[in-house]
């Protein structure tokens, strides 16, 4: 795994962050929170569309391999955001402003969304590690390895760009990150792979979609040729490979190694946002020791939609979802 460059990155001019800061104030003394009402969430979409031309090319779609971008230049005053929480359930209005300022970027990229089973339906999440959870694959992890995976990838609606608004993290962890673009693999090997094998099942984030029975798992498969390159929808945790054939269990290790070969660290400092395309990068992080004294390492995590994108098999409309629904910020 490299360290090194390795996530391009978009400096925010200062007139942009000052754009950004004022809205999301503005936005924070008039609603006095940062709990999602639809009338918080019109007003979101209002400030949006005034942004300047520099802001928006900022927010332009990914536009490199590496399927993901740094924007930097953004402030967190770390006295003034308070201790880290808990837990997420824990968070509720801490770093308020910098929920607004991420669901302002999220709305120039493209639609927010929110799960009703996670989160109590927030959108903007608090990742925390949390005591009792350090060995799960969530969000709420420290001791393990977070293994790479696609966000919400049990999901046709899930998101087309995840985003992590770092608040605090003295001990540097990193999150990792691995591009599909950047794999080498054999015909053979991607022919196999996009045949609908195995179904991939609702992570332990989803505990209502976990007792969904009404139908079958649908099987999907693990990589798409879009129109202009491979797509992948990739979580190994929560696929069960052993329904498969020796065949296909060996393609998709090669694919699993070669993720890992390309991988990269990136580890966040306070402001920085980290902006990857849910379709071509898988996401993971790397093992840590929690501190649980109110200055552990947090994230605030958003996840968009783009209209009109494509690059997603066709027959993934007909997915049943386990009975888990996205909501939408902002009529499409
Ligand atoms: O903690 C991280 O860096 C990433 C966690 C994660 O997978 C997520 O928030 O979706
Ligand atoms: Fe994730």
């Amino acid at each position: 795994m490299s360290t090194a460059a390795a996530a391009p990155v978009r400096q925010l001019d200062p007139h942009s962050v000052g754009e950004l800061r004022t809205a999301a104030e503005k936005i924070l003394a008039e609603f006095g929170t940062s709990a999602t009402s639809p009338q918080l969430l019109a007003r979101v979409e209002e400030s949006a569309a005034e942004f300047g031309a520099t802001l928006r090319h900022h927010c332009r779609p990914v536009d490199t391999d590496d399927g993901l971008f740094v924007l930097r230049g953004l402030e967190v005053d770390d006295a003034q955001v308070g201790p880290t929480p808990p837990g997420w359930a824990h968070a509720g209005d801490s770093g308020a402003v910098h929920d607004i300022v991420l669901l302002l970027l999220a709305s120039v990229m493209g639609n927010p969304i929110a799960w009703q089973g996670q989160q109590d339906g927030r959108f903007v999440h608090n990742i925390v590690p949390s005591p009792g959870h350090e060995s799960e694959q969530t969000g709420a992890s420290s001791a393990v390895l977070l293994s790479p995976h696609t966000e919400d990838a049990f999901h046709p609606g899930r998101a087309h760009l995840l985003m992590l608004g770092c608040m605090r993290n003295h001990d540097r962890i990193a999150t990792t990150a691995a591009s599909v673009r950047k794999v080498r693999l054999t015909d053979e090997d991607v022919e196999l792979l996009s045949r609908p094998a195995l179904p991939i099942l609702p992570d332990d984030a989803y505990a209502e979609a976990q007792g969904y029975a009404d139908a079958a798992p649908p099987p999907v498969p693990t990589l798409f040729a879009a129109e202009d390159g491979l797509t992948l929808r990739f979580d190994p945790a929560y696929t069960p490979l052993d329904q498969a054939d020796g065949e296909y269990r060996a393609a998709y290790q090669r694919l699993e190694d070669e993720l890992a070969r390309v991988s990269v660290a990136v580890s966040l400092d306070p402001g920085e946002v980290l902006v990857v395309d849910n379709d071509l990068v898988v996401h993971g992080r790397v093992p840590f020791k929690a501190r649980y004294d109110g200055t552990d390492r947090w994230l605030k995590r958003a996840s968009v939609r783009v209209p009109g994108r494509r690059g997603r098999p066709l027959a993934e409309a007909d997915e049943h979802g386990y009975g888990q629904a996205a909501l939408e910020a902002h009529a499409a």
